[in-house]
């Protein structure tokens, strides 16, 4: 998919179909901002950093990077394209890719 589509907002129609999928798995709309949010709980911070690191190669091939904090085993992420300024595709795609690396 080129980054025509893939940088644009998205539908209403592609919400509807996607946000459930999302809720499901535990990614949340941000209030008052068009970006999702999921909180990771790992054992320790050497958990937490492998997932960032697995998360971290994800983001350079796709060219898409999360917004996200680290305190030793908690890792809260949250996504939105800034290029358009709200959700895009790119976001749902590294979405799934982060739940992916959080079971690894
Ligand atoms: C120049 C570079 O391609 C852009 O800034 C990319 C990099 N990573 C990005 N990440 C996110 N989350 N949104 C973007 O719009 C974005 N744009």
């Amino acid at each position: 998919m080129g980054s025509s589509t893939t940088n644009q907002t998205l539908t209403e129609e592609e919400r509807a179909h996607i946000l459930p999928l999302l809720r499901n798995a535990q990614w949340v709309e941000v209030v008052g901002r068009d970006a999702i949010y999921k909180e990771f709980i790992f054992k320790d911070f050497n958990q937490a950093f492998g997932f960032m690191s697995r998360v971290a190669l994800h983001a350079e091939k796709l060219n898409h990077h999360p917004e996200w904090f680290n305190v030793y085993n908690k890792v809260q992420i949250t996504l939105s394209t800034h290029d358009c300024g709200g959700l895009s595709q790119r976001d749902i795609s590294l979405a799934t890719l982060i739940d992916q690396a959080s079971l690894m």
